[in-house]
Formats: structure tokens, sequence, C-alpha cells
């Protein structure tokens, strides 16, 4: 169901969405404490059959790839199941972003979930977390594309339960490609650059949007 197109839709949806949000928010800790338990075996074993019974629920009615989440909007930019923004992703931190001029900024603070190095985030979703706020930045440059090469370099280990501050700004326009470099830090010393990343990003032809996205495309605005 769509809400553009059920009459009925506009309240459904936002209540969709709230319960999507929600939902999220209860993952989000559950997987946090999954990863920070130290409960006994007895509990983690009453917690599976639990989880168990969730998914159960969950699992009634669901989508495949070649389909939109009912609450997304591709138009308005709503995506929110994103792994690294969305609000209903189990996965996402969330990453917060904001637009102020030409530069983007990211905040979040990560988790035991994401710990790579004893105490410190994962290189690769730092990896994630940049390669998002970069493509926010092109799209919000008016020139949205695919990362099609990314460059990171880890200077610092990043503090997993600290909070973060992330910038991005575009700093090439070449045709089609456009380069964004950006950066994360601790919000507490907001200058000092732990992870540097620049990404290439490639705007689709009209082709190429056809072929990699077509069927999903078709069947959003069949939605309803
Ligand atoms: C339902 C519709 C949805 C539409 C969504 C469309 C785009 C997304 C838009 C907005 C996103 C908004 C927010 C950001 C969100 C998330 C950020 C994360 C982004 C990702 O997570 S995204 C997933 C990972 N990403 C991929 O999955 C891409 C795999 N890739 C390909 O699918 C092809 O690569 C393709 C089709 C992109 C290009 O097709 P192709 O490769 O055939 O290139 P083509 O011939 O078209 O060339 C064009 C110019 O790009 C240059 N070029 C190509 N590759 C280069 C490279 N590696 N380095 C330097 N330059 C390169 C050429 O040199 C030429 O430059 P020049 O014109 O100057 O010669």
């Amino acid at each position: 169901m769509n809400g553009r197109t059920d009459p009925a839709g506009p309240a459904r949806l936002r209540r969709r969405r709230r319960a999507v949000s929600d939902l999220g928010d209860a993952l989000r800790a559950l997987v946090e404490l999954a990863t920070a338990t130290e409960a006994p075996a007895d509990d983690l074993e009453r917690a599976t059959e639990s989880v168990r019974a969730a998914a159960a629920l969950l699992g009634g009615r669901v989508r495949d790839r070649s389909s939109l989440p009912s609450t997304d909007d591709l138009l308005d930019g709503v995506r929110m199941y994103n792994p690294v923004t969305g609000s209903g992703s189990a996965l996402a931190p969330p990453l917060h972003i904001e637009q102020a001029g030409d530069l983007t900024i990211g905040t979040c603070t990560l988790g035991l979930a994401f710990e790579g190095p004893p105490s410190y985030a994962h290189g690769g979703m730092s990896a994630l977390l940049l390669d998002q706020l970069l493509g926010y930045a092109v799209s919000a440059s008016g020139h949205p594309g695919m990362t099609v090469r990314l460059d990171t370099s880890y200077r610092a280990p990043v503090p997993l339960q600290t909070p973060l501050r992330l910038t991005a700004r575009v700093t090439a326009i070449d045709g089609r490609r456009v380069t964004a470099s950006g950066a994360i830090a601790t919000a507490a010393e907001p200058d000092t650059v732990l992870v540097a990343a620049t990404g290439t990003f490639v705007a689709l032809s009209a082709d190429q949007a056809r072929r990699l996205f077509g069927a999903v495309w078709d069947s959003g605005s069949r939605a309803g």
C-alpha cells in the first residue's frame, strides 16, 4: 500500500512509518544488548525463544528485492531501511545527516555491535558511514550518483560509545563524475581527523538507471 495512491493512505502511512521506526529503535537496542550482555545462558535461551516468536510475527508477509518497502518514497528521499540512516533498520547506528550550506554534517554514536579492534569501530563501518555521507553530499549538490570509488585513510581508531561528528563536501564536478571528500572525528575534538575519505560518484545515464532500477521503479509506481 502506498500513501500517495490509497485514499485512506496518509494516516495509514504515518502510522506504519511510526511503527517501523519504533520497531527499528527496539531492534537496535536488542542488537546492542545482545552484544553487550553477560547474562547467564538460561536467559540467553529464553531471549532466543522470544526473538524467534517476534520473527514469526514479522514473517507473515514479506517483500523481495524487486519491490520497494511500502513506507518508502524515492521521490521524497524516504528510505526507512537504509543500513546507515534508516530509522527502521536494525543495522543502522543510525547516522543523522543535515546540510549546512555546502557542508554535509553527520552525527552518530557507535555501540559495541560495531566493534572491530577492542573498544574501537570496525574499519568497514567507518567506510560505510563515509560512503553514505559523501553520497548524500553529492546528492545534495544536485548531481546524485552511485559510488564507483572510495579511498579511505585510517589515521586513528574511532572510539565506540562516543558521539561522532562526520563532515563531507563536494570538491569537483566533471561531467557525470562527482568527487567528494569527508572525515570522521569525535564531537569533542572535531578538528582531529580519525578517518578521511575521498569518493568518486557517477550519475547514471537513462539507460543505466533503467537497467539497474527499472523493475523496482515500476513496482513502486504500481504499489497502492
Ligand atoms: C529507482 C531509481 C533509483 C535511482 C538511484 C540512483 C542513484 C543514487 C542516487 C542518489 C543516492 C542518494 C544518496 C546517497 C546514498 C547512498 C550512498 C551510497 C551509495 C552506494 O552505495 S552506491 C552502491 C555501490 N556502487 C555501485 O554498485 C556502482 C557499481 N558500478 C556501476 O554499476 C557502474 O560503474 C555505473 C553504472 C555506475 C557506471 O557505468 P560504467 O562503469 O560503465 O561507467 P560509464 O561508462 O557510464 O562512465 C561514466 C563516467 O564514470 C567514470 N568512471 C566509471 N567508473 C569509474 C571509477 N571506478 N573511477 C573513476 N571514474 C569512473 C567513467 O570513466 C566515465 O567518465 P567520463 O565520462 O569522464 O569518461
